[in-house]
């Protein structure tokens, strides 16, 4: 029996620290995807303040704002009945970490630390992060009150997992865990995640979006599945332009790609072209769907990632 979803991605023109117009944004993709039949919205890295705060990742300020730009979408009726998955700066224990916050109706259902950090060329985020080194491991994060009070939670899951719906299984990666030779994906695979997904703030240099491609169509090419992939789109306030390029990818092929170069901020998104790209696929394309072992004997982690159920 084949079953079918509808997943969005989407580039955003975010700017550094612009927290209401990027929260605008934020909401204006995830009314788009909603408007196209979507149940879960990914967005760009650090959408929420904007991927190139630099030191103003230090302010604790940039923190707090960050989580009142949250509590804002939580309470937003734009944000119910899909799984929204935006990108924000948390501090855990005293740590620093470039985070995505999955929720759904007003509750939040993981909160997912980037492990594999860019630090090269242009990228400098051990500056500000520390990568979660703990993977598979998932700790309680205590909420700020502002957010306890909207969601009804004190504490919601940190770390490495992956969610479990009813019917199929997500993963989260994070931009540059899609261009280690230890991608998340492939341990993901190997457990049965059906979804991936790339919140990334990828800059443009000449044929690096080929890069992505490639990266992109071997990530499900081998254990199946889909891939979606959300860029920032635009300067962002740093001296360097991401190209947006948003995709997604089922076994192996890329189904839908979004532009690299455009003028829009997030206005393409509602028209559903250019920036949206609503995923419209039978899961049943899915080697375990087909019948067939979803990969090959023996190769299922046993470690298993700590499941969250939803
Ligand atoms: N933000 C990131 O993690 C960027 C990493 C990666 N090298 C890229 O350009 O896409």
């Amino acid at each position: 029996m084949g079953r079918k979803v509808t997943v969005a991605t989407c580039a955003l023109n975010q700017w550094v620290l612009d927290f209401e117009g990027n929260t605008e944004r934020i909401l204006r993709s995830v009314e788009a995807a909603k408007a196209g039949g979507a149940k879960y919205r990914l967005g760009p890295e650090l959408e929420i303040c904007g991927y190139g705060c630099a030191d103003h990742f230090y302010e604790s300020d940039t923190l707090l704002h960050s989580f009142q730009a949250l509590k804002v979408l939580l309470e937003s009726p734009v944000t119910q009945d899909i799984i929204c998955d935006v990108g924000m700066p948390v501090m855990h224990h005293n740590v620093r970490y470039n985070c995505r916050v999955l929720f759904l109706n007003r509750k939040i259902l993981l909160i997912r630390p980037k492990m594999l950090m860019a630090n090269s060329g242009v990228y400098r985020e051990m500056r500000w992060f520390s990568p979660w080194n703990r993977p598979r491991h998932v700790e309680d994060y205590f909420l700020p009150r502002m957010i306890q009070e909207v969601t009804g939670q004190d504490t919601v899951p940190f770390g490495d997992c992956v969610l479990s719906t009813k019917d199929t299984c997500i993963g989260t990666e994070m931009c540059a865990e899609l261009w280690n030779p230890d991608s998340p994906h492939i341990h993901m695979g190997r457990d049965g995640v059906e979804i991936f997904t790339n919140s990334s703030a990828s800059h443009h240099e000449l044929r690096k979006a080929d890069q992505r491609v490639h990266l992109i169509r071997s990530a499900t090419a081998k254990t199946g599945g889909i891939y979606l992939y959300a860029n920032q789109r635009g300067c962002d306030g740093d001296r360097v332009y991401y190209d947006g390029c948003a995709m997604v990818a089922v076994n192996g092929d890329v189904v839908a790609r979004g532009d690299q170069f455009s003028l829009d901020d997030v206005v393409s998104l509602e028209r559903h072209s250019g920036n949206l790209l609503c995923c419209n696929r039978t899961l049943a394309l899915l080697p375990c769907q087909r019948g067939e072992p979803p990969r090959e004997p023996g190769s299922a982690e046993c470690a298993g990632d700590p499941p969250h159920k939803l």
